[in-house]
């Protein structure tokens, strides 16, 4: 028999047993699921491969937010997964002592060790986040300040030059704000991390590693979208492709800094390892976390500190830059509140900056850094112990349920207007209007897998926006520059939902003046 022939028949019964296959899968999913009744895209409900699809274009929080508005406030959006867009939905998952984060995640554990993002196991992870948490409390924020003052110094000095080096069409050179906040929030995090100065912003060396995590937090949001995806080897094709000599230089630069560190006193920096080295099970006797797999801790600081703060920066320059009169009101609140540039800092006077605190939430709220839905599930051993109750369903075991941030930040049952960037809006003196958006306001998330580190993402966005604003006079550049960031309508005929000036690419330009 010829090879062609070979393969012909053992294509016809691969065709044979796998398509009545696929049909009894996808007549059971559709038909006699559990989930069923619950509508949703019809790919949607017998395949993870609409969510990847869009998961992989970067669309997906969009084309939740419009399915969401399609199909009703509960949709399934995968044959195991139902969005909800409520506030009470919010609660009754994140807050819910009998809920944890779904498998997914462990799609997403690196050398076999889970961190405190990707433990799924309640002991394991009470244990790690009672641990690291004390890194970024607000009391070991107030020790780790003039670290960070002194990098968001480098920051403005970085504008500075940037828009000085030669002078554009009108008077200074337009800034890509979001490469300088990308590398701010690098260089914190190295330091928080690992007390080492990587110093990205002043020197290109450790650049190549905001690459890194660029692809690192593609592909772990593609894989628990699309887990099929990770079962096909992808992250080895990734490997290869970004090439052995990257990975040397990566694991050389992680050696570099654990090595510095150690060779330092325990207590010689405002860092993770000061913080906790004398709460490390370092004999492994009473099950709690080793040394080793504290530094496996210390790398995921930067996509959760560098990245998610970088954005709600990159956003706030960007709405500012397109609400003149926003603008306008907060540069007057941090004048008239500092008399110098070096008296900002953490405190009363900043904390009393009430439009500045409105900016940033609303920045939060229209640009959520975490934009998905964060999937969970019932602990296996809570399934006995009565049903499962979201917003009023009752949901079936092995359930992914989630609400997606994207589309409760700009439900307009809690928010007026919610495609317009509005900081009063957190002012108002309503109080009743004031409840409903703070119910369903969870850039963070919220209950025990909340986010750690808001003390510390607040502490941040504020020095780095009082300080620019108060040395700096910036506007939108003219221009196509200009239009960098804007939502790109073409992706879908939605033109009614979405307004022009809404944040859509991690990218923004301005320009800059003393
Ligand atoms: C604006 C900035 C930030 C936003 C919007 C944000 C948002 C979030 C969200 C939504 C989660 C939950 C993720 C999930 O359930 O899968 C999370 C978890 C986490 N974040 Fe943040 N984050 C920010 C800044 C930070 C910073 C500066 C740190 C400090 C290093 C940090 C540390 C953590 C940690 C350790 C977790 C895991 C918590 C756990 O599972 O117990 N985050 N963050």
């Amino acid at each position: 028999m010829s090879i062609s022939n070979f393969t012909f028949i053992l294509m016809k019964y691969v065709a044979l047993i796998f398509l009545p296959y696929l049909a009894l899968v996808v007549g059971y999913r559709l038909f006699l699921h559990p989930l069923r009744a619950y509508p949703g895209p019809v790919l949607a409900r017998f395949s993870d491969v609409y969510a990847g699809f869009y998961a992989l274009g970067m669309r997906l929080h969009l084309v939740t937010y419009r399915d969401l508005k399609k199909y009703g406030p509960v949709i399934r959006h995968g044959p195991n997964k139902l969005v909800f867009s409520s506030q009470k939905a919010l609660q009754d998952i994140y807050n819910n002592e009998r809920v944890t984060k779904s498998h997914v995640y462990e799609l997403t554990v690196a050398s076999g060790k889970p961190s405190i993002f990707n433990a799924i196991d309640r002991q394991r992870h009470r244990e790690k986040r009672r641990l690291i948490g004390q890194a970024i409390t607000d009391k070991a924020m107030r020790s780790f300040e003039p670290t960070m003052l002194e990098q968001i110094d480098v920051f403005i000095e970085q504008i500075q030059l940037a828009s000085s080096s030669t002078s554009g069409p009108e008077g200074s050179q337009p800034v890509n704000i979001t490469d300088l906040t990308k590398r701010l929030g690098a260089d914190i995090v190295g330091h928080l991390a690992f007390g080492y100065a990587l110093n990205m912003q002043t020197d290109p060396t450790y650049r190549f590693v905001l690459q890194g995590l660029a692809v690192g937090s593609y592909q772990a949001n593609s894989f628990m979208q699309f887990p099929m995806l990770k079962k096909l080897g992808l992250h080895n094709l990734v490997t290869i492709l970004g090439g052995y000599a990257s990975r040397m230089k990566y694991k050389d630069m992680l050696h570099k800094m654990i090595t510095s560190r150690l060779s330092q006193e325990k207590h010689a920096q405002n860092d993770l390892y000061s913080f906790v080295v004398d709460h490390l099970d370092l004999d492994g006797s009473k099950n709690g976390v080793k040394a080793s797999e504290l530094w496996s801790e210390a790398l995921f600081f930067f996509p959760a500190g560098g990245d998610t703060t970088t954005t709600a920066m990159s956003a706030l320059f960007f709405y500012l830059a397109h609400y003149r009169d926003v603008y306008d009101k907060l540069a007057a609140e941090i004048r008239q509140t500092f008399d110098s540039e070096v008296s900002i800092r953490g405190g009363s006077q900043l904390s009393s900056c009430r439009y500045l605190r409105a900016c940033i939430d609303e920045a939060l709220r229209i640009s959520p850094p975490v934009s998905g839905t964060l999937w969970r599930e019932l602990y296996s051993d809570e399934l006995e112990k009565g049903p499962f109750l979201v917003d009023g369903h009752v949901i079936p075991p092995g359930t992914q349920v989630g609400v997606s941030i994207y589309a409760l930040h700009h439900n307009e049952q809690y928010f007026d207007d919610p495609f317009t960037f509005c900081p009063d809006r957190w002012l108002t003196e309503d109080r009743e209007a004031l409840n409903r958006m703070t119910s369903a306001f969870s850039p963070f998330s919220l209950g025990a897998r909340g986010c750690a580190g808001k003390a510390m993402a607040y502490l941040e966005a504020s020095l780095v926006l009082a300080k620019t604003l108060w040395r700096f006079d910036f506007t939108l550049t003219s221009g196509k520059l200009g239009q960098v960031g804007t939502m790109d309508l073409i992706w879908f005929s939605m033109q009614e939902d979405f307004k022009d000036g809404t944040l859509d690419e991690e990218s923004s330009f301005g320009t800059f003046k003393d």
